[in-house]
């Protein structure tokens, strides 16, 4: 007699790699993780040989002790439950072939989780935004603090990978039908949407916290606010509306002035001038890369210009890349550099300029990758420039010759302060006590 002791698991080694190749490109990779994470439960209605995705495969055999489940299962299942069809330890219909003598399944180790977390939070990018952030700190005209510096971008990066990890909780049904993203964690159901949702919370709250504690007020509101206008406003509002992408522009070009008001404690202009730059420069660069993925933004139902409207998606590319010019043109005007950086600046706009002017008149997939490459060369090279020809606090101060027309916050401000405290007298309180006895004694 059997009992639910017998129960015999089976790794699907084979099984899941039918399934791989039906949804992945990448069989490989996805080996790494799938067969500790993703198996699969049947019990009695383990008929179809297309396993369901979720926790382990099991198979009984027959017992007269436990019933099967007979309400559940559809007139094909029943001609394999194995209560009308006896089994013996025989494989079960449907899985010829396959290897079902039980072996261990071990638990994901911890560079598994490793792995899964920084596919969570599209590392790469999230690296890349958190390196405006640090340019947009670097930019300011005071000294650096480290803790501030590693606070802000601890802090910053937490707050990415909870965007990042809210995205693909809510995309994996589109995500799965593109070939660029089919890949990712929760379509290959690597993690547990509750699992990958957890870990966007604490992420967030954690990397807000930190910014709040560490940093100041300000850029933690910046940042938990654009943790929620990317997961909550941006994300669902690719498949509405193409107004999406200048959503997620505002996206881009908020963390280099959350790395501006980490040093000031305020968003000067000079923070809407990094703003503004990020917000231009994701223009050329997502809707040259979008042309070649309008294949891929179609088939899920995603509305982007390149896919609604070609000519509109080259035509704003290039009108952003011309936008580049005043941009960097207003960085000395503001004292942030010297005007070197609107002539050398200006010579990479052009570059950036022909680039996209070609996208605009061409339109074809070799000038949207030209474009796309050399937009992914500006962004560190305009930054390095900037930071190049940046103007200290101490150029400042000799030019207009005086600290106070310098900046009213952060180290200037305190500085100033400094200066204030050394025009109060020390006075000796017993000296004068003894003074005024004198002057008591001498009138008597
Ligand atoms: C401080 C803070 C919270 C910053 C957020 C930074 C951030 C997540 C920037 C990404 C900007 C953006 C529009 C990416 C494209 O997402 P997508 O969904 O189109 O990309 P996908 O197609 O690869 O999923």
């Amino acid at each position: 007699m059997l009992s639910r002791s017998h129960l015999i698991r089976v790794a699907p080694a084979r099984i899941q790699h039918r399934w791989f190749t039906s949804s992945c490109t990448n069989p490989h990779r996805l080996a790494r993780i799938q067969p500790r994470t993703s198996l699969v439960t049947l019990g009695y209605s383990a008929k179809s040989s297309t396993p369901l995705n979720g926790s382990r495969i099991m198979f009984t055999r027959a017992s007269s002790s436990i019933p099967p489940t007979s309400t559940s299962l559809s007139d094909n299942d029943k001609d394999s439950d194995p209560s009308t069809t006896p089994t013996t330890s025989t494989t079960p219909a449907g899985f010829q072939g396959y290897d079902i003598r039980w072996k261990e399944v071990k638990s994901p180790t911890i560079s598994d989780y490793i792995s899964i977390y920084l596919d969570l939070s599209k590392a790469r990018l999230g690296a890349l935004v958190t390196l405006t952030t640090m340019a947009g700190y670097a930019m300011t005209p005071m000294g650096a603090s480290l803790p501030t510096l590693f606070a802000l971008t601890t802090g910053t990066a937490l707050c990415i990978t909870s965007a990042n990890a809210y995205n693909q909780f809510v995309e994996p049904p589109y995500d799965a039908q593109m070939s660029r993203t089919r890949n990712r964690i929760l379509v290959r159901k690597a993690v547990s949407p509750l699992h990958a949702w957890s870990f966007a919370t604490l992420t967030g709250l954690g990397g807000t916290a930190l910014l709040a504690a560490a940093v100041n007020p300000l850029t933690a509101a910046l940042g938990a606010a654009n943790l929620v206008l990317y997961a909550a406003v941006y994300t669902p509002m690719k498949r509405v509306s193409i107004a999406n992408t200048w959503v997620g522009a505002v996206v881009g070009a908020i963390p280099p002035m959350m790395g501006w008001a980490a040093c000031t404690n305020s968003l000067d202009p000079e923070a809407w001038l990094l703003g503004l730059l990020l917000y231009a420069w994701q223009f050329p660069h997502f809707n040259s890369l979008a042309w070649n993925l309008r294949a891929d933004y179609s088939k899920a139902g995603y509305r982007m210009m390149a896919v609604t409207d070609p000519k509109l998606n080259a035509r704003v590319s290039l009108r952003y890349s011309l936008a580049l010019i005043p941009l960097v043109t207003l960085a000395p005007y503001l004292d942030m550099t010297s005007w070197w950086f609107a002539v050398d600046g200006n010579i990479v706009n052009g570059v950036m300029l022909a680039g996209a002017a070609n996208f605009w008149r061409k339109r074809d997939d070799k000038t949207a990758r030209q474009l796309f490459f050399g937009s992914l060369i500006y962004l560190p090279v305009i930054l390095a420039l900037m930071m190049f020809h940046k103007k200290g606090k101490q150029d400042i101060v000799q030019e207009v010759g005086s600290l106070e027309q310098v900046s009213e916050s952060g180290s200037a401000a305190q500085f100033k302060e400094e200066e204030d405290d050394d025009e109060y007298e020390y006075v000796d309180e017993d000296e004068e006590d003894e003074e005024e006895a004198h002057v008591a004694v001498k009138t008597a």
